[in-house]
């Protein structure tokens, strides 16, 4: 039987919790799975509703929004209780335009739920309640140029305001949200690429953005079949392959073993052809290409960001494979 008819049939609803700072890419990361199981079987929702303090609150508390006190852990641990055992929620809602708690709304229960934010898995009830834990963490300047490039260019807010609450926010980072890598069984890191950019693109002035991603997972019991990466070497000796790296290291993170996964540059995508060829065997439906709904046009090439999008479905597919059957 196919992932997909298992998912659906087995009746479970498995939560998968993706944490990260505002602006890290969760959203971005989770995407794929959304697009490739599809919108009846994920749905996802923002940790940003169990704020439990407004922006006026904690304007005048003068605290941050990562402080645990802010937050509603236990409506959360609640709310996710209720969904797993596919009873519907009424979820709270917070208004980022005016910083005002309103709701409730009615959410029902989907085969796949996402929830994203600050500090979906940072107290032990939370963990529980989740069956796949991913944890998003770009560098310090990765974080600020992502983060200001989409609340200045897509929010119009003032580029020093935003940099004035990047630094405010950063020591509550490291001490209530950063600290959820120890629970994590995906880590995704990521970089400024290490790889310069070709001079012809520099001529053009048409840089594009690579990224050096760290991927650090935990090792599976019962991982899927096995995936090739094909790499064409006549290409590669005739230089008209772009650059990348791809390289594997077993170490240990936080006393667990861990397989540390670092791919840097644009990636063929022959190269991931099998890799989507057995996702959509293993669903039961066609997959689409990561390369499908991304904003830039990448020609034949993926970015590292990209092909990590692709292993974290396929990470994604083998944790829920190994609970469903
Ligand atoms: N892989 C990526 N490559 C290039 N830019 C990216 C990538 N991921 C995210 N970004 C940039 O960062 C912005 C924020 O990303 P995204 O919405 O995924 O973050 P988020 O963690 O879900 O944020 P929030 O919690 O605040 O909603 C995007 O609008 C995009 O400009
Ligand atoms: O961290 C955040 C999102 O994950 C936000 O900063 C938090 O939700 C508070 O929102 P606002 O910017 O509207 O005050």
């Amino acid at each position: 039987m196919r992932l997909l008819e298992k998912i659906r049939e087995s009746g479970r609803v498995f939560v998968v919790a993706v944490a990260g700072d505002s602006g890290s890419g969760k959203t971005t990361f989770t995407r794929g799975i959304r697009r490739l199981l599809g919108e009846d079987v994920v749905s996802t929702f923002s940790m940003d509703d169990y704020h439990s303090l407004d922006r006026r609150q904690r304007k005048t508390l003068g605290i941050t929004p990562l402080r645990p006190e802010a937050n509603r852990f236990d409506l959360l641990a609640e709310h996710l209780a209720m969904l797993r055992r596919g009873l519907a929620i009424e979820k709270p809602v917070y208004d980022h335009t005016t910083g005002e708690i309103r709701g409730p709304v009615i959410f029902k229960p989907s085969p796949v739920i996402i929830v994203e934010g600050l500090h979906p898995f940072y107290t032990e009830e939370l963990r529980k309640l989740s069956d796949f834990k991913i944890f998003v963490d770009p560098s310090r300047a990765v974080k600020r140029r992502w983060k200001l490039r989409r609340d200045v260019g897509e929010r119009g807010y003032a580029p020093e305001d935003v940099m004035r609450e990047i630094l405010e926010r950063e020591p509550d980072y490291k001490l209530y949200v950063d600290v959820q890598k120890v629970y994590a069984e995906m880590v995704i890191k990521i970089q400024d690429s290490r790889i310069p950019p070709e001079w012809t693109e520099i001529a053009r002035g048409s840089a594009r953005e690579k990224y050096s991603v760290r991927i650090i997972q935990q090792i599976l019991d019962h991982p899927l079949d096995e995936v090739d990466l094909t790499i064409d070497l006549s290409r590669i000796m005739r230089l008209t392959e772009r650059e990348f790296s791809i390289e594997f290291q077993r170490d240990d993170y936080y006393g667990k073993r861990v397989g540390v996964m670092t791919l840097d540059g644009e990636f063929p995508l022959t190269m991931i052809k099998d890799l989507e060829r057995k996702l959509c065997d293993f669903l039961g439906r066609d997959v689409p290409s990561v390369t499908e709904g991304c904003q830039e046009d990448h020609g034949s090439y993926v970015n590292a960001t990209e092909m990590t999008q692709l292993i974290l479905i396929w990470r994604f597919l083998e944790k829920i494979a190994n609970l469903a059957w």
